[in-house]
């Protein structure tokens, strides 16, 4: 199983890196590592698991956070109506998007970031997603909300980008102009 000593943490390079594209059909050994990342992802919201293992909450796991340079999203929220919603994906892909933008009024942490970085983080409101989930089907999502913000922060962690890098320097709680403020 995945524990908080997989989790590499900011300042190694492969959180910087641009992941590579998985080979379709997925490998055995992607579809394990897919599979472990998205049990992390449910383990670590579960409080007996997280408790006994020390595994630090996330609604989501980008697959360069355990050191695999590889386009692999897990994703695993339960949203105010108490609906769970899990996804395993290979090759997430942001069709398109919103002009309007949403940030969590809370801002953002990161499982490789052990420190609090304070500031709103500017998201696309709503956004289309083609990926290959681990049964090899195709989907093809349109988000907002919450999930539209996991979304955005595990794809750019296949991008090299961490949170931080889109919070106004001189100004971290800048109200983005026409945007969502989501509780
Ligand atoms: O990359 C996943 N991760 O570091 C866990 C936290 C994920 C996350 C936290 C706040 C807002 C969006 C996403
Ligand atoms: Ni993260």
């Amino acid at each position: 199983m995945i524990t908080m000593e997989n989790i590499i943490r900011e300042g190694h390079p492969t959180l910087r890196k641009v992941a590579e594209e998985v080979t379709l059909p997925a490998s055995e050994q992607d579809k394990e590592t897919l599979s472990l990342m998205i049990d992390y992802v449910k383990n670590s919201q579960d409080p007996e698991v997280s408790e006994k293992y020390g595994l630090r909450p996330g609604i989501g796991l980008a697959a360069p956070q355990i050191n695999v340079a590889k386009r692999m999203i897990a994703i695993h929220v339960v949203d105010e109506k108490g609906v769970q919603h899990s996804y395993a994906l290979f090759n997430p892909k942001i069709m398109s998007h919103s002009v309007e933008k949403s940030y969590l009024t809370s801002g953002e942490g990161c499982l490789s970031v052990d420190r609090s970085v304070p500031g709103i983080v500017p998201r696309y409101a709503r956004i289309r997603v083609k990926a290959t989930n681990l049964d090899g089907e195709q989907i093809d999502i349109r988000l907002r909300g919450l999930l539209a913000v996991v979304f955005q922060h595990e794809i750019d962690h296949l991008n090299g980008i961490m949170f931080y890098d889109h919070i106004n320097e001189s100004n971290p709680f800048q109200e983005p102009e026409n945007a969502i403020a989501i509780e």
